[in-house]
């Protein structure tokens, strides 16, 4: 089967053979530090996984190494509700309107019915590209005007799925607002109203964070949970970019599960995060 991470992590395992050219049986710490700050893993997670390693390592050493960042329980409980409600949140800029266009797509392509909300009503821009990605994808969308409150959608966009017997409820959210605790009072009230809506909504916290961000991005995403509580994360942009190893970073400092990863611009460039395959994908181009 064709690996899809091999295309998201082009530019990474590109960079990895740059520091290392050759594959071998066994490679050195060294080596492998070169190789892991390369990928932009951050600098003391890398100290740390190199940690309990010997002086060569293998590639069962190396995978176990790597694995164990992703070895942490999640608090999210599964859901089978109809309809099933998420919240994407995020900066602006981290490719949330991409990504809920990619949501919906998966949805689809799975045979489920998918209704849009255009929460942020903060930017007039957010709807407008919001509602010609629902055009483009044929899903109908609950929008309003910009300054109207978000909430409203979150409550109208419920309630018509279950007029309709819609799958799933994709909410967008805004990124920023005139302060942050304006924001935190936002997203607050949305989570709020959407559980008036439907008992136990909305069933996913979803926050889609910039992989090329960093450190930023890291710290995004703990104000967001603080605020409100993340379920889950999408990390975009990490095609083309040589940071493939952020995803290492992400995962040790969040604990959150990871669900999908960005690998385009287009509604089908996204694929579903596995640990494994992304591990072993990053090894391959190390190890014989
Ligand atoms: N290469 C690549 N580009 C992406 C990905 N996800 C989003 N983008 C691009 O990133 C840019 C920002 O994405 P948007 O979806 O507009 O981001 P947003 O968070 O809604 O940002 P605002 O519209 O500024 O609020 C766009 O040019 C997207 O095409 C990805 O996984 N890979």
């Amino acid at each position: 089967m064709f690996n899809l991470f091999k295309k998201v992590l082009g530019k990474t395992n590109e960079a990895i053979k740059e520091v290392a050219p050759n594959k071998k049986k066994e490679i050195s710490k060294d080596e492998f530090e070169d190789i892991l700050l390369e990928a932009d893993v951050n600098y003391e997670l890398v100290e740390r996984l190199l940690e309990d390693l010997p002086e060569n390592i293998n590639r069962v050493q190396a995978f176990n190494s790597l694995i164990s960042v992703f070895q942490y329980k999640a608090d999210w409980k599964e859901s089978d509700a109809k309809p099933f409600v998420e919240m994407i949140i995020g900066v602006n800029g981290a490719g949330k309107t991409t990504t809920i266009s990619k949501l919906a797509y998966r949805y689809q392509d799975h045979g489920k019915s998918v209704i849009l909300g255009a929460g942020d009503t903060f930017r007039a821009a957010a709807i407008e590209q919001l509602s010609r990605w629902a055009a483009k994808l044929g899903v109908p969308i609950v929008a309003t005007q910009q300054g109207h409150d978000p909430s409203a959608v979150v409550y109208d966009t419920i309630e018509s799925a279950k007029a309709k017997g819609i799958d799933h409820v994709i909410i967008d959210t805004a990124g920023r607002l005139h302060t942050q605790t304006n924001l935190s009072e936002e997203l607050k009230k949305m989570i709020r109203v959407a559980g008036k809506a439907m008992d136990g909504a909305p069933h996913r916290k979803m926050l889609v964070l910039d992989g090329t961000q960093g450190n930023s991005s890291i710290n995004q995403a703990k104000a967001f949970n603080e605020m409100i509580g993340i379920d889950g994360i999408i990390i975009t942009k990490l095609d083309g970019t040589a940071k493939g190893g952020s995803v290492l970073s992400i995962a040790d400092e969040l604990k959150m599960p990871i669900w999908y990863i960005g690998t385009g611009e287009q509604p089908s460039d996204m694929i579903r995060f596995k640990a494994n395959e992304y591990v072993n994908t990053i090894l391959d181009e190390i190890f014989i």
